[in-house]
């Protein structure tokens, strides 16, 4: 059993600077581990705060202080639909930041779309993915996944990240680093999702959560049952999880968990 990181939060004032401040804090740490290790590993998050820290990344003074051809980017989940589905999470990545700079299309690592070669077998387009991260652990990595530099996730307001929802099959998932969605209560119900192994191989781990709707979520996560009924809970780094916040988002947290007492 890995060590995980103590939850550490920032509040920041509202979501826009929560989005341009994760973002300025993005970029610095690929560039750090760029230049520790010549490449840099970073695992993206579907929903509107994801798709806004990207935006943010797109519109830094500092974007292009990344070696974009030297970062390798992975998926927390998808939305196992078509390529080219504007529901895709990958397709809104790409509107969003990664069609305006110049990444390595070979190290761009997309979950698979219903409509290529699995068709209708989600199970075996999540075992392909499986496969996939297996193939790129380093020796020294044992989950089966690389060691992420940063792992990003989106809160929902019943405290799933990335697909794993609470008391679905998914989050009490044990040994498979990913696994196929049925029944998501988020909308589109098929999904692909890393489990909490995967998740928690991560160097660091990154949770975003912006908006009042999130505040209950975000206290829950921090205080309460348990990753089975409060996913989010479960999302720990091996060495930082990190809860990236907007005023409202932190607004029901317990006096004493925020500000630091
Ligand atoms: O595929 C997805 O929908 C996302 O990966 C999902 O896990 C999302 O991050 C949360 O639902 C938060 O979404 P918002 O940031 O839009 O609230």
């Amino acid at each position: 059993m890995t060590a995980a990181s103590t939850p550490q939060l920032v509040v920041h004032r509202d979501k826009e600077l929560m989005a341009q401040a994760t973002a300025a804090r993005l970029i610095t740490r690929i560039v750090d581990a760029q230049a520790a290790r010549g490449t840099a590993s970073v695992v993206l998050t579907g929903g509107r705060n994801g798709n806004a820290l990207l935006a943010a990344i797109a519109a830094s003074p500092a974007r292009d202080a990344v070696d974009w051809a030297r970062l390798d980017l992975w998926w927390g989940d998808e939305r196992y639909l078509a390529s080219d589905d504007p529901e895709r999470n990958a397709v809104q990545a790409r509107a969003e930041l990664l069609g305006s700079v110049p990444l390595d299309p070979a190290r761009v690592h997309e979950m698979p779309a219903s409509d290529g070669e699995f068709g209708s077998d989600v199970e075996a387009a999540a075992a392909r993915y499986a496969q996939e991260l297996a193939r790129a652990a380093g020796p020294g990595e044992h989950a089966g996944v690389p060691a992420f530099d940063v792992l990003l996730l989106g809160v929902g307001p019943d405290t799933h990240v990335a697909s794993l929802f609470p008391e679905h099959p998914g989050v009490r998932e044990t040994e498979l680093t990913v696994v196929a969605v049925h029944g998501s209560p988020k909308p589109p119900p098929i999904r692909i999702s890393l489990t909490l192994p995967a998740i928690r191989a991560a160097r660091e781990v990154w949770l975003l959560a912006a908006g009042e709707d999130k505040a209950d979520a975000v206290a829950m996560a921090l205080t309460g049952p348990g990753e089975i009924q409060a996913p989010a809970s479960g999302a720990r780094g091996l060495s930082r999880t990190l809860w990236l916040l907007d005023r409202a988002a932190a607004s029901k947290i317990p006096a004493g968990l925020y500000p630091p007492s």
